[in-house]
């Protein structure tokens, strides 16, 4: 028996034979359009069309953004495409998810944006790599692609704590060829013993030409870590990121303090004994701040052409301007400029611009930028005194002069 017609309609003995007719012609009709988007894809041309999600969250709706659709095809497809295809495609990927704030930490900080060292300044102990990395989630858009391989980082942010480290790895990752591990991984003082294939294994994966990094601010003071990080590359860039070492130390006790507000004032903490003025060198925020005893040893291990000094300053009043300089040592194309910053009034510092996965700009977190607290005019002074020669070594060590000393 003939199927119903539509409502009022009336059924004729031509019906049946048309429908199938229609079918079929559907049916070519889909296969067309299968080959159409297969070929188009092919072309490179399908990461503007959209498609079923692959277990990623967010993505961009705007053009060049990578939508979580661009994976339609998944590993299998991919591995047809043309290297130079899947690579852009990953890179895309890359940035978009680079340009993502990382999921928020239970206790309320951001993840790969922030994580320091609890404690007293500079003391031992906290988050190591092994449970803390948080290249959020690692590597998740290379094994799903199953593309590229994890390398040992070729360049390193050594440091220093406090002076700044973050915002400029934060900035890096905006490179399309820079792929980093989001927290400190520790392993040069803390977790060397687990060796370099553990190390290994918290990198990111990363394509032909991309730059493997991380940044772990104590290493610039750890002993051993020169010669370690030599061991695994004499090649190995070092960056340090450096700041007024009299701020640096504020900044550092300000970060202790918002831990543990009950520890002994910054004043009191600074001296062996107030009234002789005797300086505490023992005292690790103090400490960190003798730059040019740290190089030494950095030294004997790498020619200063291998190391990066960026000063802490300008990557906040002028973050393109370091950043080109950053780019280069690299041997990186100067892609991030002025263009990916802006100045928030509110934040007082600069954040990137709007990410394409969200369409937001993109600051630091509540703990990158404290408001410092009151510290006596005297000591400060006896403070930048004190650091005086040592700046000056620094300057001629680095045949740059930071302007810490008027
Ligand atoms: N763009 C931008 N946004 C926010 N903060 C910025 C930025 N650029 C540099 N800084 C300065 O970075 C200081 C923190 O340095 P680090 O990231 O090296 O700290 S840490 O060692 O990793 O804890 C942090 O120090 P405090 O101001 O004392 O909090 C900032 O002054």
């Amino acid at each position: 028996m003939a199927p119903p017609g539509p409502a009022g309609a009336h059924p004729t003995s031509t019906e049946p034979l048309s429908r199938s007719i229609f079918r079929k012609f559907l049916l070519m009709l889909c296969s067309l359009l299968t080959s159409l988007y297969v070929f188009y894809c092919l072309a490179e041309r399908c990461q503007t069309l959209s498609g079923p999600v692959v277990g990623l969250s967010g993505g961009g709706e705007e053009a060049g953004t990578p939508s979580p659709g661009v994976l339609a095809g998944g590993p299998r497809e991919l591995a047809v495409w043309p290297a130079a295809a899947q690579r852009k495609r990953l890179l895309q990927l890359q940035q978009w998810r680079s340009r993502r704030p990382p999921a928020p930490r239970s206790d309320g900080e951001e993840a790969a944006w922030e994580e320091e060292t609890p404690g007293l300044a500079g003391a031992p102990g906290g988050s190591g790599a092994g449970s803390s990395v948080a290249e959020a989630p690692p590597g998740t858009l290379a094994l799903l692609l199953d593309e590229g391989s994890k390398q040992l980082p070729q360049a390193i942010i050594i440091g220093v704590k406090k002076g700044g480290t973050r915002a400029l790895l934060e900035f890096l990752r905006v490179h399309p060829d820079v792929r980093a591990v989001g927290a400190e991984p520790h392993f040069f003082d803390r977790s060397y013993d687990k060796g370099l294939a553990w190390y290994r294994d918290l990198m990111p994966r990363t394509l032909d030409g991309q730059i493997t990094m991380e940044k772990t601010p104590s290493y610039f003071v750890t002993r051993e870590a020169p010669a370690r990080i030599s061991a695994m590359s004499k090649d190995t860039k070092l960056i340090v990121v450096v700041r007024d070492p009299v701020t640096r130390a504020i900044s550092d006790y300000t970060q202790t303090l918002s831990k543990r507000p009950d520890i002994p004032t910054f004043e009191s903490l600074t001296f062996k004994n107030r009234t002789t003025g005797v300086i505490d060198t023992s005292w690790s925020a103090i400490q960190i701040g003798i730059y040019a005893k740290h190089l030494e040893h950095w030294l004997r291990h790498f020619p200063i052409g291998q190391m990066l000094f960026v000063s802490g300053e300008r990557l906040i009043s002028d973050p393109a301007g370091e950043l080109g300089r950053v780019q280069d040592f690299l041997g990186l194309k100067r892609i991030i400029t002025d263009k990916h910053f802006y100045f928030n009034k509110t934040k007082g510092f600069p954040c990137l611009k709007k990410a394409e996965g969200s369409s937001k700009p993109h600051c630091l977190g509540k703990t990158k930028g404290r408001t410092h607290p009151e510290i006596d005019r005297e000591v400060v002074q006896r403070l930048r005194a004190f650091y005086r020669p040592f700046n000056l070594k620094f300057y001629q060590m680095t045949g740059h002069d930071f302007g810490w000393d008027g």
